[in-house]
């Protein structure tokens, strides 16, 4: 690299080239100060519909809107110089076909700036993931444990055991196939992630899946210790800021109870202070 070259963020085929090289990092972030602090750190940034429940209190993603999600989606852009956006096309934003997703996801794509859209499902996927590849849209895919479809998958669990393996190894075939530049795996066992990862040309990024993946995905509220209301085990905390934060708030309450805060550093006096002094 020349001694006046900028590092810029990487784009959906710099991603791709990134398949079995050095793993691609990633985290979720729903803000501006959040995406700041991974600006550089992550390959990728992913605007995830997990907003909905992490950010909004709702109990799953199926209420999360295109609203919500270009609201997110501008705060997180105005966050990152070094790292690219990923954003997450909604339940229902999509799933009717073809035109109806390229409509959905050129707004995403215009309103915020992303690099690229990311749309769960496999090979019922496939017909619309190369429709928007075609005309332009850089498409993540998501197999495996696909939350959207909570309510037909019975619950968020592990995905492709057994005789279901088949069906998974199919979806992230057919994803690759349409023209996606990388794939989540979310919650399949290890040495199923360890054969996609194998077989699929594009970069495999896992999420309860095996360090043998092509790269990792976190929502950053999990693994800060923000989010607290489940912990899937796929999930390693790396800090606990929410105790963290809580213990900060209930010494805030003492203090104000005890009026001990504000202290006269905090407050202001009748003179203004002499020029060159602190207001
Ligand atoms: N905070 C957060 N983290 C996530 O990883 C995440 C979201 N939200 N929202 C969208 C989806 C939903 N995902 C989830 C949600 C719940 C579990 C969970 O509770 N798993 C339990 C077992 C549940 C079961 O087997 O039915 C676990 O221990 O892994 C896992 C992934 C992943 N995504
Ligand atoms: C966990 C990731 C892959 C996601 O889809 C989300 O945060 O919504
Ligand atoms: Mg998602």
């Amino acid at each position: 690299m020349s001694a006046t070259a900028r590092k810029i963020a990487p784009n959906a085929q710099d991603i791709q080239a990134r398949k079995g090289s050095v793993p691609l990092v990633s985290l979720t972030a729903y803000t501006t100060p959040m995406a700041r602090l991974m600006d550089g750190h992550c390959d990728f940034v992913l605007v995830g519909d997990s907003v909905g429940m992490v950010l909004h209190g709702l109990s799953s993603t199926l209420g999360v809107t295109m609203e919500m999600m270009i609201l997110h989606g501008q705060a997180v852009a105005r966050g990152l110089d070094l790292s690219m956006l990923v954003i997450d096309m909604p339940f229902g934003s999509y799933e009717e076909g073809p035109a109806q997703a390229f409509r959905n996801a050129a707004r995403l794509m215009a309103e915020t700036g992303a690099g690229a859209v990311k749309l769960e499902g496999g090979v019922e996927m496939a017909e619309t993931i190369r429709f928007l590849v075609k005309r332009g849209i850089a498409v993540m895919a998501h197999v495996g444990l696909t939350p959207q479809s909570v309510n037909t998958l019975g619950g968020y669990k592990v995905q492709g055991r057994d005789d279901q393996a088949q069906a998974v190894l199919a979806d992230a075939r057919a994803v690759a196939d349409a023209g996606a530049f990388s794939v989540v795996l979310e919650k399949v066992p290890a040495t199923l992630a360890d054969r996609i990862t194998a077989e699929v040309a594009i970069p495999t990024i896992g999420i309860g899946a095996s360090a043998g993946c092509d790269g990792q995905i976190l929502v950053v509220d999990d693994m800060l210790g923000f989010f607290t209301a489940f912990k899937p085990k796929f999930v390693k905390r790396y800090a606990d800021l929410g105790p963290l934060a809580e213990a900060a708030i209930a010494e805030y309450a003492a203090e104000v109870r005890a009026r001990s805060f504000p202290a006269a550093e905090h407050v202001f006096a009748d003179q203004a202070p002499a020029k060159g002094a602190k207001a």
